[in-house]
């Protein structure tokens, strides 16, 4: 299934936030999306998911939703937004209650999820009981749970230290191996972005537009972090965001002075 954005803008009573904006997610890619601070990007987030309806524009869903989706898009938050009594098997089977599910089926998918994200073993395990790294390999088996046509991601890396940070971005590379799913991914971190997304989406300074866009062909279980070509391409978006960012400081002394 293709996400699609068209001519998406959003304000906020007076302050123009974002757009207009033009962006697709196609079927099994990953689209990072990252840009200078406050440039908009967890609004284009949060209107792609349908929490904000946007001031112009629209987002559309193209293609057939996959077989057994039960939301088909779907949020994995910065901070796991786990609950903390439920046990893990029982935060990943939060998203299936309510959905008129057997419950064999519903036990076949959190097995699933779990052992899609190297859980099994901590099915019983409570959320205290896990690292940071663990905990959001929890956010992300419940969000697989339902079968999510493109996943939402939201910072989700950036609560972990960097050498979890790592491990979990291998852990992305190989569950994405497994079984590609789609997801519009949002980060400051560009190394995340370059070495898990398919394209990378620069948005300028507010209200943000899309700046550059950076499609990466090595495939991304092929990126290890010192290849030579990805260091071209971090290069490049750096240059793209601190641009920005330095024409965004420009302005704010322009105002203050
Ligand atoms: N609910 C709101 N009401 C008013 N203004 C808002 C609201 N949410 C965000 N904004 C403003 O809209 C702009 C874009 O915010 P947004 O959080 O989408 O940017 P961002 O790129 O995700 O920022 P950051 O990188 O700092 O997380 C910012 O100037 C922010 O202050």
């Amino acid at each position: 299934m293709r996400l699609i954005l068209d001519a998406v803008v959003h304000s906020y009573d007076d302050l123009h936030a974002l757009g207009p904006i033009d962006l697709e997610v196609d079927d099994g890619r990953i689209v990072a999306v990252v840009g200078p601070s406050g440039c908009g990007k967890s609004t284009l987030l949060a209107i792609a998911g349908g929490l904000i309806r946007p001031t112009a524009g629209r987002v559309a869903m193209a293609g057939d939703v996959p077989a057994g989706c039960l939301n088909p898009l779907t949020y994995v938050f910065q901070d796991f937004a786990l609950l903390p009594w439920r046990s893990v098997a029982a935060n990943v089977a939060l998203p299936l209650e309510g959905r008129g599910l057997g419950r064999a089926e519903r036990r076949a998918r959190v097995a699933d999820a779990l052992d899609r994200t190297g859980l099994s073993d901590f099915a019983d395990a409570l959320p205290r009981q896990l690292s940071g790294g663990m905990r959001q390999r929890v956010g992300i088996a419940r969000a697989l749970a339902v079968n999510p046509a493109v996943l939402l991601m939201d910072e989700p890396l950036s609560a972990l230290d960097a050498q979890t940070r790592d491990l979990l971005m291998d852990d992305l590379v190989a569950l994405h191996g497994r079984a590609p799913f789609s997801a519009l991914y949002v980060t400051h971190n560009l190394a995340e972005a370059v070495r898990l997304a398919h394209r990378v989406v620069v948005l300028s300074r507010r209200p943000g537009r899309v700046r550059d866009v950076v499609d990466i062909d090595i495939p991304i279980a092929d990126r290890a972090s010192t290849s030579a070509d990805l260091a071209v391409i971090t290069d490049r978006l750096w240059q793209s965001i601190r641009d920005e960012a330095a024409t965004a400081d420009r302005e704010l002394a322009n105002v203050r002075s």
